[in-house]
């Protein structure tokens, strides 16, 4: 069966098939409400054509640039590298975009403008964090502090630039070893595919300058573990996520199925949670 749009349906193109898109894929493919998969872009296509090939409906394979052609709505789950061929073509088609690699939009953060003159939008899910719905209502009011610590097992860190940078061995670690300290800005280019979370808490907060955030290497812990302290004049509140890892370490499983709830939301019936 070929990926024909049903009256109304939302068309779903995805931007790199690896630990997160691929989720999404099937996702997609075994029905959510009211959404088709319509494309998928690639690097390299041979290697997913066993995967492309079991799905039911066949979407068609693009360059990332044109996925907004075919799409309502692009997902992209690429490196953050590509985040900008991705987004902009789509937003200036007025399409939505769903960003995963979340530190990328500070360095591109005038895609946010484009899509407001196109009437597209940006959409960033909470992805591997939790309560960002939290942070959004009590940033309608006063945040006076947003506090992160993040640890994680050694193979969710290497090959950071901040670690390769300030060569810093962390293969040989026993104990947990602080290797940052600061804002999520800062964060965001040191581990630019480790701490997405800290840019999505800081856009949905007080911003990428005065989210602060730790950094651990940590051989003690299994899981990427992120631990939050909100202090605002409508609530003070404490969070924590422990994720397990997907196939790649520095992606936690959650990350996926956080895409496919906002996903789900854009055209359920009950929707639960803001
Ligand atoms: N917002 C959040 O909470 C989280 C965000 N992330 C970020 O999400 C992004 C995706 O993560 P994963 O799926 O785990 O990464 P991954 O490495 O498993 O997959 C990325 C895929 O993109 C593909 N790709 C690279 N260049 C491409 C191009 N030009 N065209 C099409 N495909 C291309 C790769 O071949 C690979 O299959 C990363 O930037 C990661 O840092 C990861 C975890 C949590
Ligand atoms: O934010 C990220 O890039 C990934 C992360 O911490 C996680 O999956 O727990």
């Amino acid at each position: 069966m070929t990926g024909q749009k049903a009256s109304n349906e939302l068309r779903v193109a995805i931007a790199g098939l690896g630990s997160i898109g691929s989720k999404i894929a099937t996702a997609l493919d075994h029905g959510i409400e009211g959404l088709m998969l319509s494309a998928v872009a690639v690097r390299d296509p041979a290697k997913h054509q066993a995967y492309l090939g079991g799905l039911r409906h066949q979407p068609q394979i693009l360059p990332i640039d044109q996925l907004g052609e075919v799409a309502d709505i692009v997902v992209e789950c690429a490196p953050s590298s590509q985040l900008r061929a991705i987004v902009e073509p789509a937003v200036k088609r007025g399409r939505s975009a769903v960003v995963v690699s979340v530190g990328g939009l500070l360095d591109n953060f005038d895609l946010i403008d484009l899509a407001r003159a196109k009437g597209g939008r940006i959409l960033v899910p909470t992805g591997a964090l939790i309560g960002l719905d939290a942070v959004n209502a009590a940033a309608l009011g006063t945040i006076h502090s947003v506090k992160m610590v993040t640890r994680k097992p050694i193979d969710g860190l290497r090959g950071a630039p901040f670690i390769v940078q300030n060569n810093i061995d962390i293969d040989n670690l026993r104990e947990p070893l602080k290797l940052f300290e600061g804002s999520a800005r800062d964060a965001a280019k040191g581990f630019p595919a480790n701490v997405n979370v800290a840019v999505a808490l800081s856009l949905a907060g007080i911003g990428p300058d005065r989210t602060q955030i730790q950094v651990w290497a940590d051989p003690t812990v299994t899981r990427n573990v992120h631990r939050i302290e909100v202090e605002a004049d409508s609530a003070r509140f404490s969070m924590g996520i422990e994720n397990i890892p997907s196939e790649n370490p520095k992606t936690g499983m959650i990350t996926a199925l956080s895409v496919i709830a906002l996903l789900r939301k854009q055209r359920a019936t009950l929707s639960v949670g803001t």
